[in-house]
């Protein structure tokens, strides 16, 4: 295959534009892939933090609501009365805590607690699946002994106890029961300063967190764990509360790069994990440090958020097929422009290699883009130009060739044909001749004593002579007679269209006559003579050769005889 200029400028500049569309989306698809990493774990922060503040906001709604019971007066005059005909009394807190805990669906448990009687529980609302149960007489337990009860009696009034996160196990709790819990307390303190009881609220921490899970897109992986790291909340149920069963599955383990903040050394994490000790799936994850809003150190944790990161490559792998589309597109569009351009750079080449293929043949060059202002108008001018020289320089040898021509053909004293031409010319009047069968003549003329001529007068007189005689030959013989100089004081003249021998006898006279005319060199009037020898075709010859030596021959007998006369060579 003819790789042409154009084929090889525009594949250079097609792979050139491929290969910087490829190398673009390349560099494209890796800042791409970069950003949205880093706009997912941005998300992830976000979401962890708007998430670690709606916790507080749960708790602070469960605080308000707590605060407001263990104000309550009717809170106040169960504890300090608690006989039987408070049970108005008593109806009436139930119903709040009933309605309490309709408006509150993460409630498990609402419970006023006496100080005395071992910590009995006075008034109890349960949830126990869609229902809520008031649990009444003999159901009552005292809950003395636990220390959401009797760390809360020991609180200043207002204040709010958080308990850790915990399965329930306390007996009878219902929906509560077996469920992860975080219990929070208020005491509940008379005008007097006397610390009566208190009030529990236990929060379903599943569900609290399930409904804020619900508001987080699909992949988002919830993560909490404890102020020591066991998990409380997993996407791998079975992980979560393995202290509650003797274990210890601990996020520092699962998540090694979460052991600074597991440590209290940083407050928020952002990493990428490869794989953890469990991890199934590298993940890109957001970890924060939960500080406990009471002085108990218990209801601290650690609450994350993670997404596999196959998820955020998933979009990186759509965003790069987006972005081959367009490269490919770029590159398709940078290849046809090669293409274009490099038609376009070598197509006015073409046009002037054509012009030029042409001129060499003969043709004028045409076409050239003579007009154009770039390298190619330089170029086209350029040809232009050798063109006008080649052609003047081709005219100057023409005229050359010429020359020589006529002076290989001529004599350049008289300008009258020389022996060669004549020999030409006598050839192809024989042929003619042979084939008309026509007759033809060849007079051989010698001029007389021409020496003496030189000899007197000098060689300059000699040739003033010769051209003299040539002019009276030509003036006296036909335009279709050849008059030609053989050399020295010798001419000849062929006559092919009057050869009868009184005609030839008559035109040989008239060129003696001629000679009669007189002849002045310097002033000085010289006699010019002429001996003259004819031969006839076909009686002397059939060749040059032939009737020149006849003719020779018959001028020569002249010569010899009387000089200034013709005769004709005797037939053969
Ligand atoms: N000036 C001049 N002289 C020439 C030229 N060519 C030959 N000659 C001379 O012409 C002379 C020719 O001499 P010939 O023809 O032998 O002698 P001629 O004097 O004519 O004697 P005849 O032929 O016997 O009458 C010589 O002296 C040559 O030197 C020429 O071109 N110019």
């Amino acid at each position: 295959m003819k790789w042409g200029l154009a084929t090889r400028l525009g594949s250079v500049l097609a792979l050139v534009s491929l290969l910087m569309a490829g190398m673009t989306g390349l560099y494209a698809f890796q800042v791409a892939r970069d950003l949205l990493v880093q706009a997912t774990k941005d998300e992830l922060m976000t979401a962890t933090q708007v998430v670690g503040r709606r916790i507080r906001d749960v708790h602070l709604d469960a605080s308000r609501d707590l605060h407001m019971l263990s104000r309550h007066p009717a809170s106040l005059a169960l504890l300090q009365n608690p006989s039987p005909q408070q049970a108005t009394q008593a109806d009436q807190l139930a119903t709040l805590f009933e309605l309490i805990m309709a408006a509150n669906p993460g409630y498990f448990q609402i419970r006023l607690i006496s100080a005395s009687d071992s910590g009995l529980e006075r008034v109890r609302v349960d949830r126990d699946g869609q229902q809520l149960l008031r649990i009444e007489g003999d159901d009552l337990q005292e809950k003395g002994h636990y220390p959401y009860v009797s760390d809360t009696l020991q609180m200043p009034a207002g204040s709010t106890y958080q308990s850790r996160t915990v399965i329930n196990h306390e007996r009878g709790a219902h929906a509560g029961l077996g469920q992860p819990t975080v219990l929070l307390a208020s005491p509940v303190v008379n005008a007097r300063g006397q610390t009566l009881g208190v009030i529990v609220i236990n929060i379903d921490l599943k569900g609290a967190f399930s409904r804020l899970a619900a508001d987080l897109p699909a992949e988002f992986q919830l993560y909490l764990a404890n102020r020591d790291g066991d998990f409380l909340i997993h996407p791998d149920n079975t992980r979560t509360f393995g202290f509650d069963t003797g274990r210890r599955v601990l996020l520092q383990d699962e998540f090694p790069a979460t052991r600074d903040l597991v440590a209290r050394r940083v407050d928020q994490l952002v990493f990428e994990a490869d794989s953890g000790e469990h991890a199934t799936e590298p993940v890109i994850a957001t970890f924060t440090a939960n500080r406990a809003r009471s002085d108990n150190p218990d209801a601290a944790g650690f609450l994350g958020l993670a997404q596999p990161r196959s998820n955020v490559l998933q979009r990186s792998h759509a965003l790069g097929l987006t972005i081959l589309q367009i490269a490919s597109v770029l590159g398709l569009v940078g290849f046809a422009l090669a293409l274009l351009l490099a038609r376009w750079v070598t197509r006015p080449l073409n046009t002037m290699s054509n012009a030029v293929a042409r001129f060499s043949i003969g043709h004028p060059i045409l076409g050239l883009p003579l007009t154009r202002q770039d390298e190619i108008g330089q170029l086209a001018r350029s040809f232009e130009q050798m063109q006008q020289q080649i052609h003047q320089q081709f005219t100057e040898l023409q005229a050359n060739r010429q020359e020589l021509e006529h002076l290989a053909r001529h004599d350049p004293l008289t300008g009258l044909p020389n022996r060669r031409l004549f020999i030409e010319r006598l050839d192809n009047a024989l042929a003619r001749a042979k084939r008309t069968q026509t007759q033809l003549a060849v007079m051989f003329i010698d001029m007389d004593h021409f020496k003496a001529i030189n000899d007197q007068w000098g060689h300059e007189a000699g040739d003033a002579a010769l051209q003299w005689v040539a002019q009276r030959l030509l003036e006296h013989t036909r335009e279709t007679d050849t008059v030609a100089r053989l050399g020295g004081d010798e001419f000849v003249v062929l006559l092919d269209n009057q050869v009868q021998a009184e005609q030839l006898a008559l035109v040989a006279q008239k060129l003696i006559d001629s000679m009669r005319e007189p002849w002045f060199f310097n002033g000085h009037l010289c006699q010019i003579q002429l001996s003259m020898g004819i031969s006839l075709y076909p009686q002397n010859g059939d060749t040059a050769d032939a009737l020149l030596n006849s003719a020779d021959n018959a001028m020569y007998r002249v010569k010899t005889a009387s000089r200034n006369n013709f005769g004709f060579a005797p037939e053969g």
